[in-house]
């Protein structure tokens, strides 16, 4: 089975549909780019597959998650709780806002840990904090796990935020535009940390973002959207080669990319 499957979804404000019947898969150890220009639905899409709609939002579907049985659409919020930082977790552009800028980022780390049970105890969870700053490639992981988020650059943060995101070995890591927030000469090591983090982990990955040069850089399939719905979707080379969409052409125009270059990266 895959390890996500979204069937039918959509998610509406009052009468405007704003995810309009979306259905895609990822598989174990796939990485998929959902891309599309603002507004076109990335966002609530996977807000809607993890539950985290704001209120006055409403999905419909199907959403299953490779771990848990039946619809996640229509789950309780304490079985979504448990999915969330278990079974699947997100990592958002803005890294500050996902920290708790009175704690310490070792003890972040090993919150989720703790919360989910994943360790025998508070001290297991605490030295497999340490081991997860070094595996994301902070400079000495003991002392950085005594520090406090506002004494880390933005890429750093960024990488604690995918620390805790990959914690608990999620089936499924979803991330929303990871580097748009950070500075130029550190998005591609981002970019590479969440590519090995995911395949050392073998996690399924959905990549939302804008930008077509971060999808043919790090995944191996496409989903593209447009007004809430998926107009194309096929293999990261094939969909860049040869656009069949007149969106995913104007989309391919308007970045710099040129299809030819990026086949067979
Ligand atoms: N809470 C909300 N209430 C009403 N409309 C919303 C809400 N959140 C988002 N929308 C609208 O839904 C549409 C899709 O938003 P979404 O955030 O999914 O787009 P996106 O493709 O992720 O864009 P971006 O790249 O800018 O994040 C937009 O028109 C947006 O204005």
């Amino acid at each position: 089975m895959s390890v996500l499957e979204v069937e039918g979804l959509t998610v509406t404000a009052g009468a405007r549909r704003l995810v309009d019947d979306v259905s895609f898969t990822v598989g174990r150890g796939e990485r998929v780019g959902l891309i599309g220009e603002s507004g076109s639905g990335k966002s609530l899409t996977a807000l809607a597959a993890l539950g985290l709609l704001a209120d006055g939002l409403r999905a419909g579907g199907r959403v299953g998650l490779a771990g848990f049985e039946g619809n996640l659409v229509e789950a309780g919020e304490r079985a979504r709780a448990r999915i969330r930082g278990r079974l699947a977790s997100m990592v958002f552009q803005e890294p500050m806002t996902a920290l708790n800028p009175t704690m310490r980022i070792g003890d972040q780390v090993a919150e989720v840990m703790i919360i989910h049970r994943t360790r025998p105890d508070r001290a297991a969870a605490r030295r497999r904090a340490v081991e997860l700053l070094a595996d994301v490639g902070l400079p000495d992981p003991a002392q950085a796990a005594l520090a406090y988020p506002h004494q880390l650059s933005g890429g750093q943060r960024q990488r604690v935020v995918i620390a805790i995101a990959l914690a608990n070995d999620p089936e499924l890591l979803i991330a929303d535009e990871p580097t748009t927030a950070l500075d130029v000469t550190v998005q591609a090591r981002v970019l590479d940390l969440i590519r090995r983090g995911v395949a050392e982990h073998d996690a399924a990955l959905l990549l939302i973002t804008h930008d077509l040069g971060v999808v043919a850089t790090v995944c191996e399939r496409v989903l593209v959207m447009t007004e809430g719905r998926i107009v194309e979707a096929g293999a990261v080379g094939e969909v860049l080669a040869r656009p069949q969409h007149t969106y995913t052409r104007k989309l391919l125009a308007a970045s710099r990319l040129t299809p030819r270059a990026e086949v067979g990266r």
